[in-house]
């Protein structure tokens, strides 16, 4: 079995991170349905969106890839055709999820699966709605489990309200949307990443939002257009949290995207009392872009829940570790969501760190952190198959006496390919 071993020390420097994972996904999806040619550059070549892009190409896209810029010719969505064989989603909810509200709307049968970790992830909250809309769809556990086989088209709109804050579902049910003979409404009580109404729009494709609807008409027409995706801040946030909880850190990292339906983990920082200056510096089509330059000093617990949690949602485990060198209790709650991840992210965490000799707790919707000065314990982890669990075991090898040991350090490539080398060139 592949491992890496790290050491303890501080970030210094200045890095770009690889391009949004959100954004990159959707970037593939949308030049798919547009008539003529997408450009998109700084994409995310990480494994979940190579899933995307092989999951179109099924569909009969042309899509080409030379290093991080990617070129779709398409001829429109009535071009897509039905593919010859299964498609396989890899570890992506996001490509599953969204996916299915395109294929709702198009007449092909399409059967799809994926990894084990997404095997088991929930799809009833997209497959119920759109079945609702008129797709026919099967699978495991009633349409609740990948593989799925869908077969969509002749879709009538709806108004449908989140039970789930959450940016997959109501993506799926806006793409869908695009597919009907009238207007599609989504409510989401609570705020989640807003990329698909954002990129929607540079496509020339109206999308309206009022209080917390948001309304697609459909049959619009939708062109190809060029696109530059920002640096992705959730993949950031592990050197962002590196650098706060290592005394003498200074990082600079460059044209990170800061739409703020994502910067939670920002707002969690400056609570914390991190060193932490944020410069808008342009901004891509409608998505703000700019530098987070952050220091090493000290922090004090806080309270994260509510309305906090979308914004943060893929950061919690990286908190978590954040969390256990500020004084006193930090609690993440209303966060269940957690447990529908690549993992179950908060059995995970809190087992991960309760080897390394944090005090944590877990409960049914987060965690509860104590803070300590106690240097945290070396050795060897596993990822659980969870990019995220295996960056946050790598930044937390920056506070060991001993080496940290990752095994299957291979599934940080999900999201973030360069990140062992990224690390390497900022850690003294
Ligand atoms: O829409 C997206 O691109 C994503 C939304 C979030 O999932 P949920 O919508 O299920 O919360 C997030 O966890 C995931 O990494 C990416
Ligand atoms: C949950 C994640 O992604 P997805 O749902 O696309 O698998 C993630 O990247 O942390």
């Amino acid at each position: 079995m592949k491992t890496v071993q790290l050491h303890n020390g501080t970030l210094t420097g200045e890095v770009r991170v690889p391009g949004d994972k959100s954004i990159s996904h959707r970037s593939v999806m949308l030049g798919a349905l547009a008539k003529g040619t997408t450009t998109i550059s700084n994409f995310l070549t990480g494994a979940d969106c190579l899933s995307t892009i092989e999951a179109f190409r099924a569909l009969g896209v042309d899509i080409a890839v030379e290093g991080q810029d990617v070129t779709i010719e398409s001829g429109g969505f009535h071009e897509l055709v039905e593919p010859k064989h299964p498609i396989d989603l890899g570890n992506s909810g996001t490509t599953t999820r969204l996916l299915l509200g395109i294929l709702a709307g198009l007449p092909h049968h399409v059967v799809l699966y994926g990894d084990a970790s997404l095997t088991k992830r929930p799809m009833n909250r997209v497959t119920v709605p759109l079945r609702e809309m008129g797709a026919r769809i099967d699978g495991r556990d009633h349409g609740d489990k990948l593989p799925l086989s869908i077969r969509g088209g002749q879709l009538t709109p709806m108004t449908y309200t989140l039970p789930v804050n959450s940016a997959q579902v109501k993506s799926s049910i806006l793409l869908a949307g695009l597919f009907t003979k009238g207007t599609t409404t989504v409510v989401e009580p609570v705020p989640t990443r807003d990329h698909t109404e954002r990129m929607l729009k540079a496509f020339g494709v109206e999308v309206n939002r009022e209080g917390n609807d948001i309304s697609v008409v459909g049959n619009q027409e939708m062109s190809g257009t060029k696109l530059e995706v920002p640096g992705d801040i959730s993949s950031a946030a592990f050197f962002l949290v590196g650098a706060a909880m290592t005394d003498g850190s200074d990082l600079t990292i460059r044209d990170v995207g800061l739409n703020p339906t994502r910067t939670g983990i920002v707002d969690v920082l400056e609570r914390m009392g991190a060193s932490i200056n944020v410069t808008t510096t342009r901004y891509i089509g409608d998505e703000a872009i700019g530098d987070i330059q952050i220091k090493g000093s000290r922090l004090k617990a806080v309270t994260i829940g509510g309305d906090d949690i979308p914004a943060l949602i893929d950061e919690l485990p990286i908190i978590a570790l954040l969390a256990s060198q500020a004084e006193g209790e930090t609690v993440i709650k209303d966060a269940e969501e957690l447990r529908w991840k690549e993992t179950d992210r908060i059995e995970a965490v809190v087992q991960t760190l309760s080897k390394m000799g944090v005090h944590i707790k877990g409960t049914s919707d987060g965690m509860v952190i104590n803070g300590s000065e106690e240097p945290l314990k070396g050795g060897t982890f596993e990822t659980y198959h969870d990019h995220r669990m295996g960056m946050m075991i790598a930044m937390a090898s920056l506070l060991t006496e001993d080496p940290v040991h990752i095994q299957n350090p291979e599934v940080i490539d999900v999201s973030f390919p360069t990140f062992f080398n990224d690390l390497e060139s900022l850690t003294n």
